[in-house]
C-alpha cells in the first residue's frame, strides 16, 4: 500500500548560505540522536556548511520553547556585536537553560536562518505528556510568529517507545526518519524567507 502520509517532495533547494540551529532535549536520547542525524543528513544533503550548523541541548522538551527564544537572540547579538571572540556559548553563559553549544565559532555571524527543535514526548501514567505537549507546541509557534524566525515542530509525541522509534527511523516497519523531513523544512523555510 502506497502511503500518502508525509510531505511531498519539494524541489530541490541551496541551502550554502544559510546557518541553521537545531535544539534537541536530552529526554529518550537514543531517539533524539537519529532524529538529529536525519536533520543533519537533510541539511548537508540540501549544501548547508557544517560550519553553518549549530547544535544546542536543554534538559527536556519543555525548554525547548526557551532554548530557541535565547539562541536565536544570542545570535542577532552575535550578528550585530563586531563579532571577534564572542563565541555563542559565550553569549549564552548567562543562559538560564542548560544550553551547550557544539559550534565554538569566534567569526561574525548572521542570525540563524531557521531552527529545529527535537524533543521526544512518551505518554506515561498520568497527564504530564499532554501538558508538556501543549505548552511546548504554543510555546514554539508562539516563538516563531514572535521573532519571525521559522522553528520546524521537531516534537514527537508518541504513545510509546516503539512509536518513538519508529519515526526516527529505527523500528521494523521501515519508516522514514522524521528528522530528514525536518531537516529539509528548515532548508526551504530558510530560503524562502531571503526571497
Ligand atoms: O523531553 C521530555 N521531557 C520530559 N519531561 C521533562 C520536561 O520536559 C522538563 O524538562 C522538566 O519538567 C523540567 O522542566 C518527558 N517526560 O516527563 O516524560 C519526556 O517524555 N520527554
Amino acid at each position: 500500500m502506497t502511503t500518502i502520509k508525509g510531505p511531498g517532495a519539494a524541489q530541490s533547494l541551496d541551502g550554502s548560505g544559510l546557518r541553521i540551529a537545531i535544539v534537541h532535549a536530552r529526554w529518550n536520547t537514543a531517539i533524539i540522536d537519529s532524529l538529529v542525524s536525519g536533520a543533519k543528513k537533510s541539511l548537508l544533503a540540501a549544501g548547508v556548511t557544517e560550519e553553518n550548523i549549530t547544535v544546542q541541548t536543554v534538559p527536556g522538551s519543555y525548554e525547548l520553547p526557551i532554548g530557541v527564544q535565547r539562541l536565536y537572540a544570542a545570535s542577532q547579538v552575535q550578528a550585530s556585536s563586531s563579532g571577534e571572540g564572542i563565541s555563542a556559548t559565550d553569549l549564552l553563559s548567562s543562559s538560564t537553560t542548560d544550553l551547550k553549544s557544539t559550534s565554538q565559532s569566534t567569526s561574525p555571524k548572521k542570525p540563524f536562518d531557521a531552527i529545529i527543535a527535537i524533543g521526544v514526548l512518551i505518554k506515561g501514567a498520568t497527564m504530564h505528556f499532554e501538558y508538556i505537549a501543549d505548552a511546548v507546541s504554543h510555546g514554539l509557534m508562539r516563538v516563531q510568529l514572535d521573532t519571525g524566525v521559522p522553528v520546524i515542530f521537531g516534537l514527537l509525541t508518541v504513545l510509546t517507545e516503539e512509536q518513538g522509534l519508529e519515526r526516527a527511523g529505527l523500528g521494523n516497519s521501515g519508516m522514514h526518519n522524521h528528522g530528514e523531513d525536518w531537516g529539509s523544512a528548515a532548508v526551504e523555510l530558510g530560503v524562502k524567507r531571503r526571497e
